[in-house]
């Protein structure tokens, strides 16, 4: 259901975001070595130096090697290393090199460099340069246990996603479903909503595990957006056009990775039923593997965007993620293909993923633009181009699809302080701020 997979993108207009370059960050970096190369030429430079110690070292100082022997031989400073956290056994922190207030996300330095990847396993980290926040053992062992196991007889039956990419169907390198919290609902969605132009009729009912979960989900999802706003961002208020109403998930997406290669390119969520700065609670069950995210780097007159490189968060079992509201707009996300996994005791290869979504109301497609050929548009953010990133728009499905048929239909899309469109309840006409979308939308 999602744009998957990375590809090129035909220019609509020059509102539209133009082609992004290719990029390529699943490499050890510029510098061409990998951590453990790195690892073991600081060990014989640092005999004195445990790995734990010199690998803390090497995340802190993003992993270049002359840095840390640079650090290494300053004279000892006052607060030394904070000794690892081992609640996995494998954790390590970066707070230990950068004082709380330094790292929050409003201020944070890039962590990353272009072509390399940061791995962050402890949730202060996470929270701190990612727009994610994660809870390890989420539920009690023996209620994950349960979800697992009634996905597991589900998860035969997912399908690939599929799209059609000039001649060719293209497919997700994983399969998936999506399911709603009632038989009447998924009834609506299989004719009434349109995902890549296109009725997907394969959609189920939530069942009694998922939406027993859901209301655990819900409930720390809200916790954890609130924390969100009030120690992480500017003055401790909710972003601009971020829903004010509590975050009330009726729908999911549940992915299944079986066995190490299967995954899911690079992409942001599609916000056309969730609308703007939406919030995702993703919950990981079985085999652990590696969530990825970056940062969209605008691109100012054609210059090479996505300088910078990636973060890998480590999603272990019983994990739940929550995307917050700055991250489909701003950072794109991946479950990388793996070199190896750790079979699971109940899930053996595979890895299941539950993506708790709020669809909204007033974003069901018989109250959205319709584009020319008469079908549902799809909302849009500018995410690459300088001068109108953060704009949404509504377009023709086809526009970012090459090769499929469809028209050049665009409008910029305007939503209130709460991200309501002009037709939703409530919507309080932003009249006292320039208007989002100009004169476009009839
Ligand atoms: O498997 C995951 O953790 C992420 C899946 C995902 O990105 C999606 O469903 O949109
Ligand atoms: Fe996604």
């Amino acid at each position: 259901m999602e744009a998957y997979i990375s590809r090129k993108r035909r220019r609509l207009s020059p509102e539209v975001e133009p082609v992004p370059p290719k990029t390529s960050l699943d490499d050890d970096g510029a510098d061409g070595e990998s951590t453990d190369f790195k690892l073991a030429l600081l060990a014989s430079l640092h005999p004195d130096k445990s790995p734990d110690v010199l690998l803390d070292y090497l995340l802190a100082y993003h992993g270049s090697v002359e840095q840390v022997c640079a650090a290494l031989s300053a004279p000892a400073r006052d607060e030394s290393p904070r000794k690892r956290p081992c609640a996995t056994g494998y954790q390590s922190s970066l707070a230990a090199f950068a004082k709380t207030s330094d790292i929050r996300p409003a201020s944070v330095k890039a962590l990353t460099k272009k072509g390399k990847t940061v791995h962050l396993y402890a949730p202060e980290d996470v929270e701190a340069h990612t727009p994610c926040s994660i809870i390890h053992n989420f539920l009690r062992p023996d209620e994950a246990d349960a979800l697992l196991k009634e996905l597991l007889v589900e998860a035969p039956t997912f399908r690939k996603d599929t799209f059609q990419l000039f001649d060719k169907t293209v497919e997700s390198p994983h399969t998936m479903r999506f399911y709603v919290d009632s038989s009447a609902e998924a009834q609506a969605q299989k004719t009434e909503y349109v995902y890549n132009g296109s009725y997907v009729p394969d959609v189920m009912q939530t069942t009694p595990e998922m939406l027993k979960v859901s209301a655990l989900v819900r409930e720390t999802v809200n916790t954890e957006i609130d924390r969100r706003v009030r120690d992480f961002y500017p003055d401790g208020k909710r972003l601009k056009l971020q829903s004010s109403e509590a975050w009330k998930p009726n729908a999911s997406f549940v992915n299944c990775y079986d066995g190490a290669k299967q995954s899911v390119g690079y992409h942001s969520d599609q916000l056309t039923y969730l609308g703007p700065r939406a919030v995702i609670g993703s919950l990981s069950l079985g085999v652990a593997r590696e969530f990825r995210v970056r940062k969209i780097v605008p691109q100012v007159d054609g210059s090479a965007a996505d300088t910078q490189g990636q973060i890998a968060i480590h999603l272990p079992h019983n994990s739940l993620l929550v995307m917050h509201a700055e991250m489909q707009e701003e950072w794109k996300h991946a479950v990388a293909p793996a070199q190896t996994i750790e079979p699971h005791p109940i899930a053996g290869n595979k890895r299941l993923n539950v993506t708790y979504r709020c669809y909204k109301e007033y974003l069901h497609p018989k109250y959205t633009p319709r584009c020319k050929c008469n079908v549902p548009a799809v909302l849009r953010c500018v995410q690459k181009q300088a001068a109108t990133r953060g704009r949404y728009m509504w377009m023709c499905h086809s526009g970012y699809t090459p090769g499929q048929k469809g028209c050049s239909y665009f409008v910029w899309a305007e939503f209130d302080e709460d991200g309501r469109p002009p037709w939703a309840r409530g919507y309080e006409c932003n009249c006292n701020v320039p208007s989002q979308m100009g004169d476009t939308l009839k």
